[in-house]
């Protein structure tokens, strides 16, 4: 997978977030976005999922054929504080849910996904019950072990305590080495294994 943005300009209203950005992201690579709070991160990351569009410039998606702007969803599995999980459902049913949506990686059950989460105890337990920690493993479990070529972390260690910041590295060592990973943060615990790094601010 490769994801292309030309001169891509972004403006909510009259104010830009970036302008004139040129990049590309390739599979086998990780990049971070930085920037500081509100400089623009989850927008460039919302723009090259698919969900939000440019005011200027181009971004193309491309495996072995280009895929339109409608259909890259299918390809990209999204984690960020601002997704909602299903409250309602326990984990499993969630994660038996998703499933129907988007495939998991091959050999991954949603029985063991919550071991390896270390969340067993939990496996039963309605999502709502859970700690900010507990869910925040529950939404990188649904998006890493989703089987998708791009794989996009706005801030992944939310909530997570130290045992949790650990679960998180070996998920990525794990399954995201030849994947398109990128990481939307301004702390460097949760992006330092990227391998390329994209400052916002040099875009305004
Ligand atoms: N839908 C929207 N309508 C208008 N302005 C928006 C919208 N979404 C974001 N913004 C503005 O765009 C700017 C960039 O926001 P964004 O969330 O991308 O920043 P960020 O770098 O991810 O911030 P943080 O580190 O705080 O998460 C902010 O000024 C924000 O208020």
């Amino acid at each position: 997978m490769t994801i292309a943005l030309n001169k891509a300009g972004k403006r909510f209203n009259r104010d830009w977030i970036f302008k004139d950005l040129t990049c590309r992201f390739e599979s086998g690579n990780s990049y971070a976005i930085t920037g500081s709070n509100g400089s623009g991160k989850s927008t460039l990351l919302q723009v090259i999922s698919g969900s939000l569009t440019l005011n200027e410039g181009a971004c193309r998606w491309s495996a072995a054929a280009s895929i339109p702007a409608d259909k890259i969803f299918r390809h990209i599995s999204y984690c960020a504080p601002y997704l909602e999980v299903i409250e309602e459902m326990t984990l499993l049913e969630f994660l038996e849910f998703h499933q129907r949506f988007k495939p998991l990686l091959p050999g991954c059950t949603p029985k063991r996904i919550i071991e390896e989460l270390g969340l067993e105890a939990a496996g039963d337990k309605r999502i709502q019950q859970f700690s900010s920690g507990m869910k925040q493993r529950a939404k990188l479990a649904q998006c890493i072990y989703s089987d998708t070529a791009v794989v996009i972390l706005d801030e992944p260690c939310t909530n997570l305590d130290q045992q949790g910041i650990a679960l998180y590295y070996s998920l990525i060592d794990q399954y995201c080495t030849n994947r398109l990973v990128l990481v939307g943060s301004n702390d460097e615990t949760e992006y330092r294994f990227c391998q390329h790094r994209l400052s916002i601010m040099d875009y305004k």
